[in-house]
């Protein structure tokens, strides 16, 4: 498009004349449709995605398609996997799909075929984890490390967690893990770190450093924390025995002290949020499951991807769900979606997604600086089913319409069969999985109530308007394979959002004011605990709140400098 949003072209307009019609149906009735339903379930490499409890016909997705010819999806797609530099604001390629491509896969930037670098990282990792896992590498007291803590934050945190957590139930890679232990070290807060390091030995623990900048000030002051707490005990030439980095500013991981050898590179092309296939997520996995057992995820990962770029948009699952997404967002009016995996495993799954959702599209101008007439994003949150029954479900039910994400599997990785028992543990939890999608999508009317003779003071309260959209998915097993499908359904998902909302979703200059904020504050800390220096450059309320904060403090001006640590550190 020439000028202006893709809120001027004739299919987004289309779209919302049609917003009428869907309003005059209800999803009770579109239900009815077993044609309508059949064209909306598609299976795709083992995983069933049933959309018809979405508020939309055949007509709403021939509209939508229509949109996303006109945001100029496909070409948007074949950019990003071409090696352009669609992340316009910071020049850089937007290949992390290239991290899972099999060795013989080629993907260019800038004429150079990345897949090559990848797997030599991907190499290397292998060999270290091998090295670690075998005992071969050994701290400096000559013991074998078998714990290790991963430092980072945001994108070098959450997508790690979310595949440690889906992975620690499958019994195979529990198999895999067995007597190793692997830990996250997130929050600047003293008790993250206290609860991370919580029962390590320094002999026995290995930390890495995973920082894309290697500036970000949580994640280098947990690494200089860390970093003391190993050289307290051990000395200083531990660092290179038990602290090793993953960096895209190999420079950077070096004057901190970490040996470049055990470093592990990504590159500019790999978004912070995107980077979980990246040696981000790589190495600390494969120390704790092996390599073996991450590739799996790799390959899960790859074919969403294929599918993804190889598929016509009408049955591309990425592609529906994105487009389902912005019609909930923006033609419906539904700000949020709840993300509901049916799965324990999963718990992390909201929390990544969440994350990669809401910094890459919570913009509010296109891409080439417009702003943007309508809100793009979505607020995404959730928990597992059937925790968040008890929790949200409520106002999911009743109060505000927030479409939701349903995710269950087929098998249970932990079968629990107990006599006497109408059902297996696992059948009980897809009860509800199926259960609460046709509560949402039916409801339950007055005239159900006074058929069942409710009490007419009561029947308002226990009137459920339904008609509200939902989808499924349905995963044959939860394992390292299935895992990476979801995420990369998800991730590419929220790319096809943006590419039709015109925005660019792999910047995230939305993070920079509060840190540099943070900075003034940090230093005016600094020189009144340690110089009893006045409070002053704040507003009224920031200098009365600092003035509370710092009253409540000890000064150390005029006193020794010294180490405090909590009592967790000394092992
Ligand atoms: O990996 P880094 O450079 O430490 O950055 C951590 C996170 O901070 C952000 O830059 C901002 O939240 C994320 O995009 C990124 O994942």
């Amino acid at each position: 498009m020439a000028k202006g949003t893709i809120a001027d072209s004739a299919a987004w307009k289309k779209l919302q004349g049609h917003v009428e019609d869907i309003n005059k149906t209800h999803l009770r009735d579109l239900l009815k449709d077993e044609k309508r339903c059949q064209g909306m379930i598609k299976e795709v490499d083992g995983i069933v995605f049933d959309y018809s409890r979405q508020r939309a016909t055949a007509e709403t997705v021939e509209g939508l398609l229509s949109l996303a010819q006109a945001a100029k999806l496909s070409e948007k797609i074949e950019a990003m996997w071409s090696g352009q530099r669609i992340n316009e604001t910071e020049d850089r390629a937007v290949l992390h799909v290239a991290l899972r491509a099999p060795r013989d896969a080629e993907i260019l930037c800038d004429g150079k075929n990345v897949v090559l670098e990848v797997w030599a990282t991907l190499d290397k990792i292998k060999a270290f984890a091998e090295r670690l896992r075998s005992g071969d590498w050994i701290g400096a007291t000559g013991k074998p490390l078998t714990d290790v803590v991963a430092i980072g934050i945001g994108g070098s945190f959450l997508g790690p967690l979310f595949v440690h957590s889906a992975l620690e139930t499958d019994p195979s890679a529990q198999e895999l893990s067995k007597g190793r232990s692997l830990r996250f070290l997130s929050n600047v807060d003293p008790v993250d770190a206290s609860i991370a390091l919580k029962g390590l030995s320094q002999e026995t623990t290995l930390v890495v450093v995973v920082s894309k900048t290697f500036t970000t000030a949580e994640t280098m002051l947990n690494a200089r924390t860390c970093r003391t707490w190993i050289t307290s005990k051990l000395g200083a030439d531990a660092v290179s025995k038990h602290m090793i980095a993953v960096s895209t500013n190999l420079k950077l991981v070096k004057e901190f002290g970490i040996d470049p050898e055990n470093a592990f590179a990504f590159w500019d092309w790999v978004g912070g949020r995107y980077s979980v296939t990246s040696a981000v997520g790589v190495l600390p996995l494969s120390l704790h499951y092996g390599f073996e057992k991450v590739e799996e995820f790799l390959q899960g990962t790859w074919s969403m991807d294929q599918h993804f770029r190889n598929t016509p948009l009408e049955k591309n699952l990425p592609v529906l769900l994105g487009l389902l997404s912005v019609w909930n967002v923006t033609f419906l009016g539904y700000p949020a979606r709840a993300i509901l995996p049916y799965s324990q495993a999963l718990q992390k799954l909201a929390p990544h997604i969440q994350q990669v959702s809401m910094e890459s599209n919570g913009k509010g101008v296109a891409i080439d600086g417009t702003r943007l007439p309508f809100e793009a994003g979505e607020i995404e949150f959730g928990e597992p089913g059937t925790n968040g029954q008890h929790s949200f479900y409520q106002l999911i039910h009743q109060g505000r319409t927030i479409p939701c994400d349903f995710i269950g599997s087929v098998k249970s990785q932990k079968p629990i069969y107990m006599i006497g028992e109408k059902v297996s543990n696992h059948d009980e939890l897809m009860s509800n999985f199926f259960a609460q999608a046709d509560a949402l999508a039916y409801g339950k009317t007055r005239e159900d109530l006074q058929a069942e003779n409710v009490k007419e003071s009561l029947v308002p309260h226990k009137v459920f308007t339904g008609n509200r959209p939902s989808l499924s998915i349905l995963l044959p097993a939860l394992n390292a394979y299935t895992v990476g499908q979801l995420l990369s359904l998800y991730e590419n998902r929220i790319a096809v959002q943006g590419f039709v909302w015109g925005i660019n979703s792999f910047d995230q200059w939305g993070v920079e004011l509060g840190k540099s904020l943070a900075t003034k504050v940090r230093s005016q800390l600094n020189e009144a605990r340690t110089k009893d220096a006045p409070v002053q450059g704040f507003n009224y309320s920031t200098t009365y709140l600092l003035k509370h904060y710092l009253k409540g403090k000890t000064s150390v001006a005029n006193s020794d400098p010294k180490n405090v640590f909590p009592s967790e550190f000394q092992s």
